[in-house]
């Protein structure tokens, strides 16, 4: 197995395949330094195609988010063939399959996910970036319940979204805005907030709002801004859909309004955290316990940290910081000598 991914070797143990699509299979793997588990993207450069440019603006947006709710990015290798870019791995899978499992969550629940994927825009749209791929099956939960984005930039669309190519890229057109599907010029922030109606709307009802096999008639009922609201929906849900989904971008609810919005607050009182809960400042028990590791002095460990080249230390550095945050040893595990190679493996 790791003959056919031989970059890894040594860094990463591969275990099975955890997602496939196109052009780019994602597999489970522990990073052996830590032993902690990651995701691992493997895209294959001949399948991309033209998609290679997205592939870089994927990894290049991946860089600057660094979000509570964003899924974290610890290393990239680039192969003449591939493209490799290690990934938080989130162990409850998509949100799309926990709704389906639950047919529906109640407006609590719904409010709990519904903040954090505010918190998650608020933060990408302040950092300049729209995703303008928001859906369920973007969403994924770790093991607190809490939700990552993913697939930034594969779906990034050139402004003024051509259909065919909006269409093939992205797959399902359901969360599209309809200024996005009219083929106009549109602003990424306005049709990532239709986008973010839609997901309510799927979260609260376990279907989506406008819905048809054929492409054309889906089309009509999302420029229409026609949709049914069943009977189970509080006022207060409604009307915050019903601010979400204008078919007007410009009378469109915006993501600062969101934030502080009444449906949002209830509960909490409190408006959606968007600041990233990860500090700048590096820290000192990561820095140390790398620095012995590599037989640095702890000066040197943190010039070499600040780098960022997302190369094996960096992923070193998160991850060993992932094990302070969730409370385990912030340790390494050594490297393993000839002698105890039959040690079995964490
Ligand atoms: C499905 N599943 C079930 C369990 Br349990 C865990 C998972 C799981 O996939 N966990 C997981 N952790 N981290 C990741 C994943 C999946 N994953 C993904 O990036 N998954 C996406 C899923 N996209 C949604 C719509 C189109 C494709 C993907 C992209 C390209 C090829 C295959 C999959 C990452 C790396 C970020």
């Amino acid at each position: 197995m790791s003959s056919q991914y031989p970059e890894l070797k040594g860094f990463y143990h591969l275990r099975e395949t955890i997602g496939s699509g196109g052009f780019a299979k994602v597999k489970l793997a522990y990073h052996a330094l830590t032993g902690e588990k990651v995701a691992i993207k493997i895209m294959d450069k001949r399948a991309l195609g033209d998609d290679l440019p997205r592939v870089k603006t994927e990894i290049a947006a991946m860089k600057e988010l660094c979000h509570q709710h964003i899924c974290k990015l610890y290393q990239v290798l680039e192969t003449e063939t591939r493209f490799y870019m290690v990934l938080e791995y989130c162990p409850e899978g998509e949100l799309f399959d926990y709704i389906v499992s639950k047919d529906r969550l109640d407006e609590a629940e719904a409010r709990i996910f519904f903040r954090q994927i505010v918190s998650a825009v608020a933060y990408i749209h302040i950092k300049g970036y729209a995703h303008r791929d928001l859906k369920p099956e973007n969403l994924l939960l770790d093991e607190d319940q809490n939700l990552k984005l993913i697939d930034f930039g594969l779906c990034a669309k050139p402004k003024g979204g051509m259909e065919n190519h909006l269409f093939t890229c992205c797959g399902s057109p359901a969360y599209a805005a309809p200024e996005l599907i009219s083929g106009k010029q549109y602003l990424g922030a306005e049709a990532d907030l239709w986008s973010m109606g839609v997901l309510l709307y799927a979260l609260l009802c376990g279907y989506l709002p406008f819905d048809d096999e054929k492409i054309p008639s889906l089309y009509r009922k999302i420029q229409s801004g026609k949709y049914e609201v069943p009977d189970w929906l509080t006022p207060e849900s409604s009307i915050l859909i019903a601010q979400m989904l204008q078919v007007d971008p410009k009378r469109r609810i915006s993501i600062q309004q969101l934030i502080n919005h009444p449906w949002l607050r209830k509960g909490f009182n409190i408006p959606c955290e968007f600041e990233s809960k990860y500090k700048m400042t590096l820290d000192e028990d990561c820095l140390t316990e790398l620095a012995v590791h590599y037989g640095q002095k702890r000066r040197e460990m943190e010039t070499k940290v600040s780098e960022w080249n997302y190369d094996y230390l960096t992923a070193s550095y998160f991850l060993l910081l992932e094990k302070k945050m969730k409370g385990r040893p912030v340790r390494l595990l050594q490297k393993p000598t000839a002698t105890d190679k039959s040690k079995v493996r964490p």
